[in-house]
């Protein structure tokens, strides 16, 4: 292996070159012996493909790229080429028989990832007889790592937790056997069960964004531009209530500059003092008054919460730069109410090196736990809207009823790219309870 420019990794070959046979059969065979002591490298895998991801070159990628690596390093590898959504996430869930595997790969976008994370992290609950619903259960963590070999369109968890979206690096991460542990949030609606998410958790300008990109799926990975340019262009706020958990214990601070990279010590002080701070901050009840808990109301343009710095392509430093793979923490970002081109310079800050929390209109906070209630309740069923909602539909909080249309008083929450069906949420982070076959990213 050898590194090539910005993150990328490359097979090398090294020839060793001796005088006779018996003795390279002597070096073949301590080599292998060694090699066998490595624990830590996957022997055996299970792989889902999803043919359709990003550009449709999952299969292609995987054949191409990454079987013959595999092949190279004595792994064995069970391959699923997905038939439908959600496919890889219930086969995992009951079917799979997870005992024979070491890892598994997912070779397909965010959404791929997001299907694993979800077929893993119920079967290992259900394993153990822990109910999901129940927002303040302490959830088992998956001993099976998960590799992406990124094929998507966003593909940010392989960005930001490799530093680049590149098929033959995350094979060689997941050949050498690394392990990233991961936060992972998860989300209610009143003590119900929604998802999981790992990367942006956006209410507001992400949310209208994704919402509309998923009727251009179409149009490929450029969809996510012209519905950003849409939603830009209409510009809506949305008004309600965000309560949050601050983690004042917490090493770092969204604003420092202590980025999260390979061997992170933010990181690695919250491993040691895990157990510890899980009896302080989690098991306290939401108790809203006195036990440290924020409350803010107003309107929005956007609420991004960022549990990683959600480091893509499009934006390389990330949604918040100083978010933290595995610290247990969020950063919940709050864009209130401003006019376009204050707005235009927040998301220009994103592709440039300024400060892009440095906004009178801008707070962000690290936080282990939040609450969101939009303004009005949600009395509309979401199964009954329509696209011009009846009069019946407005909730009767509603001031205006003629102006109370579902699309301009209630956003959606994107939660990796899945919208969810209730604006009001809560969520909180489950300290590292996943591993990826990653190292984070490496300081260059
Ligand atoms: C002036 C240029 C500003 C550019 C600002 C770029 C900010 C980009 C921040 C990207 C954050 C990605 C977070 C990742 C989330 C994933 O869990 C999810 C699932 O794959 N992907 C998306 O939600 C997909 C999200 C895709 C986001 C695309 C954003 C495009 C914004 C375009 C704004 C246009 C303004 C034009 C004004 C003239
Ligand atoms: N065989 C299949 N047919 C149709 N949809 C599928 C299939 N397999 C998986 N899916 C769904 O396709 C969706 C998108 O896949 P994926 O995340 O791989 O690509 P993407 O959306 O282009 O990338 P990104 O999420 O990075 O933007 C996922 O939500 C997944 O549930
Ligand atoms: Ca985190």
């Amino acid at each position: 292996m050898m590194r090539t420019r910005q993150h990328q990794w490359r097979c090398s070959d090294v020839t060793f070159h001796c005088p006779n046979q018996g003795l390279c059969e002597q070096w073949i065979t301590v080599i292998n012996e060694q090699l066998s002591l490595l624990t830590n490298r996957p022997k055996s895998l299970l792989v889902y493909i999803n043919p359709y991801g990003g550009k449709q070159r999952g299969k292609r990628i995987y054949e191409q790229k990454v079987a013959p690596l595999f092949h190279r390093a004595c792994i064995s590898a069970d391959v699923i080429v997905t038939e439908h959504a959600n496919h890889a996430r219930d086969h995992l869930k009951t079917e799979a028989s997870l005992e024979k595997y070491d890892g598994v790969v997912c070779v397909g976008g965010d959404g791929m990832f997001s299907e694993i994370l979800h077929g893993l992290v119920t079967r290992v609950q259900t394993d153990h007889g822990v109910d999901q619903n129940q927002p303040d259960a302490e959830l088992v963590p998956c001993s099976l790592r998960i590799g992406i070999i990124p094929a998507g369109s966003t593909d940010c968890i392989c960005f930001a937790t490799v530093g680049v979206n590149d098929p033959v690096t995350s094979a060689l991460h997941i050949i050498i056997g690394d392990s990233q542990p991961v936060d992972v949030c998860s989300v209610h609606h009143k003590d119900i069960f929604l998802r999981y998410s790992v990367s942006l958790l956006g209410y507001g300008f992400y949310g209208d964004l994704l919402t509309d990109s998923e009727r251009k799926r179409w149009l490929g990975p450029a969809r996510y531009d012209l519905s950003g340019l849409k939603t830009f262009l209409s510009h809506n706020y949305y008004e309600g209530t965000i309560s949050f958990l601050p983690a004042e214990d917490a090493v770092g601070s969204p604003r420092d500059k202590l980025q999260c990279r390979s061997g992170c010590h933010v990181c690695q002080h919250k491993l040691s003092s895990k157990d510890k701070q899980w009896d302080i901050s989690e098991r306290e009840k939401p108790d809203k008054d006195g036990s440290g808990w924020n409350v803010m109301r107003g309107k929005f343009i956007a609420i991004n919460a960022a549990n990683m710095s959600c480091a893509c392509p499009r934006s390389p430093k990330g949604l918040s730069p100083s978010a933290h793979l595995a610290d247990g923490t969020l950063d919940l970002i709050l864009v209130r109410k401003c006019s376009r081109l204050d707005f235009f310079r927040h998301l220009l800050r994103h592709i440039n090196t300024d400060d892009q929390f440095d906004h009178s209109f801008v707070e962000v906070h690290r936080v282990r736990m939040f609450h969101f209630q939009p303004l009005y309740q949600e009395s509309i069923s979401l199964d009954d809207l329509n696209e011009t909602p009846k009069k019946t539909g407005c909730s009767p909080m509603c001031p205006a009823p003629t102006a109370c249309s579902y699309n301009t008083i209630y956003s959606s929450w994107t939660c990796d790219g899945e919208i969810l069906p209730h604006a009001a949420i809560q969520v909180s982070v489950q300290c590292q309870l996943i591993r990826l076959f990653a190292r984070g990213i490496e300081e260059q």
